[in-house]
């Protein structure tokens, strides 16, 4: 089909089979980013401010280019919808289960039960919070032991993913109530196919949903094998954790985690004394495994994308420290309620979450039905994927857009203010559910490293290169900093 629907947004023509495939492929691999490669095609269309038109393979895809049509997204929920599709049902035993790639009653029933957890025993008690600052402490430790084993003064280490299992052992905790140390077999292992699977979930995981056949005729060219096998490895990790719990499960004890919570619910219901439809034994497998996907690889780059700015920029650790210093002194580690006192440092985890965001797009929507997009028609189970570039870029905004400054979100006074347009963690039904864990593992890492060290430019190297990698999510090159422990 050819044809473009009466008054869809713009773009370039649709050819046979492939669409506009090889048009993006083409200026992705160019420019290094898709969000780059759809402003370059857009520029070659007048009236495609807000939106751009595409077919890739047998799908429909609207980009939004404005902060404007990414709010409309958010908030409409004609659009609320997540894409049918191989990519989005291998992954869970060709049914649709999960969290993240789901929609309507069942995505609803599981989304309050999880949202539900994460307050509960949650934030709303003490326990995530008391994981994120025992981690933070964990992190410190481990670095004064990595250093005492190069000599006492400082370390010179790989950056990226330096904070990754610290992040990852949150979430694990919130979910199966466990932590591994650092050099633990099983974290390796589950850190290993957590960054397979990130691999394996690129675009060119993507073409076998665009293009169906190529499953069958192309199975390693399109990335169906890699994505199958990765999320085998996965599943078979999390089931093994979700038998452990069932041999130790007692429905009337009070629940540890969410693995338990779940299990409860599939045992007595929920509180109206039964469980919607939608709960079964498989679908927790899914939810662990979404949880992962969603939770992991965000927080991490986006924790990479700090540490790396940190190392660019010595007078910002120079001003945080000073600010740590000055509040919470070198006696105690940073806890997430001296946060109201230590604007700067909420200011360069807002800073690293702009960085982070400026170059991702979210995760695919779905048209539940026709509907309109910035005056637009949008068919049916048109894809939208939006482009969070320009809420993190704009000039009204930001004094600063193109540089790494935490003053972005720091009126006159020295006090946090954060553009109603800023919204890294989306709006609405869809908007992210981890965003208070992730805000706060931030918040922990970055204050309680720079209260006790100094991150340096080892001599003799490059300022790492702040370009960043297009994969899943944005992520940050690889570069080495030397840690110095603070006296
Ligand atoms: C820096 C860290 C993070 C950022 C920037 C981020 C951002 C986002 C964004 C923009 C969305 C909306 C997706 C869409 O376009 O529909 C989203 C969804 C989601 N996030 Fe996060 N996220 C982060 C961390 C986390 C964490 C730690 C968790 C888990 C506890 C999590 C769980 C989820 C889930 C389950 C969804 C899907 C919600 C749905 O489908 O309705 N995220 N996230």
């Amino acid at each position: 089909e050819m044809r473009k629907p009466k008054n869809f947004p713009n773009g370039p023509i649709f050819y046979p089979i492939i669409g506009n495939l090889l048009t993006v492929a083409k200026l992705r691999k160019e420019t290094g980013f898709l969000i780059r490669a759809v402003m370059k095609i857009a520029e070659r269309y007048s009236n495609t401010k807000d939106v751009i038109g595409l077919k890739i393979g047998k799908d429909l895809v609207v980009f939004t280019m404005t902060t404007k049509a990414l709010k409309e997204v958010y908030t409409c929920s004609d659009f609320d919808g997540r894409p049918f599709g191989p990519f989005y049902e291998t992954r869970t035993w060709n049914k649709r289960r999960g969290i993240i790639f789901t929609d309507q009653d069942f995505f609803q029933a599981q989304h309050r039960f999880i949202v539900r957890q994460l307050k509960e025993f949650g934030f709303a008690r003490k326990g995530m919070l008391e994981i994120c600052e025992n981690e933070a402490e964990f992190c410190v430790n481990d670095f004064r032991k990595l250093i005492e084993n190069h000599g006492g003064t400082s370390a010179t280490v790989n950056m990226p993913n330096i904070l990754s299992m610290y992040i990852l052992n949150t979430l694990w905790q919130f979910l199966a109530g466990i932590r591994y140390d650092v050099d633990n077999q099983e974290m390796r292992y589950l850190q290993g196919i957590l960054s397979d699977l990130m691999k394996s979930i690129d675009m060119k995981g993507a073409l076998f949903s665009h293009f169906p056949f190529l499953q069958y005729i192309a199975p390693e060219a399109s990335g169906y094998k890699d994505y199958v096998r990765c999320h085998k490895n996965i599943h078979a990790f999390m089931r093994k954790e979700v038998e452990r719990h069932k041999r130790n499960f007692n429905p009337s004890d009070e629940p540890r985690d969410l693995i338990e919570a779940y299990l409860k619910v599939l045992h007595v219901g929920d509180e109206s004394g039964k469980a919607h439809k939608s709960f079964s034994e498989l679908q927790l497998l899914g939810i662990c495994l979404d949880m992962f996907i969603a939770g992991s690889e965000t927080t991490n780059n986006a924790s990479n994308f700090m540490m790396l700015y940190l190392t660019r920029n010595p007078h910002v650790q120079i001003r945080a420290r000073e600010e740590i210093d000055r509040v919470i002194g070198r006696n105690r580690l940073p806890k997430l309620s001296d946060r109201p006192n230590l604007p700067y440092c909420e200011a360069i985890v807002h800073e690293s979450l702009r960085s982070f965001m400026k170059m991702a797009c979210g995760v695919p929507h779905r048209a539940l039905k026709d509907t309109k997009l910035c005056g637009f028609d949008i068919p049916k189970d048109t894809m939208i994927i939006s482009s969070f570039m320009p809420p993190s870029m704009d000039t009204k905004n930001f004094k600063n857009p193109h540089k790494f400054d935490p003053e972005n979100f720091l009126d006159v006074n020295g006090n946090v203010v954060v553009p109603e347009n800023f919204i890294p963690f989306a709006l609405g039904k869809r908007r992210c559910i981890g965003e208070v864990l992730a805000r706060t593992n931030l918040f922990l890492l970055c204050t309680t490293l720079l209260q006790n060290f100094y991150i340096e430019i080892p001599d003799g190297h490059d300022i790492p290169s702040e370009e960043p990698i297009d994969s899943m999510t944005p992520n940050v090159r690889d570069y080495e900093a030397m840690i110095v422990l603070r006296q």
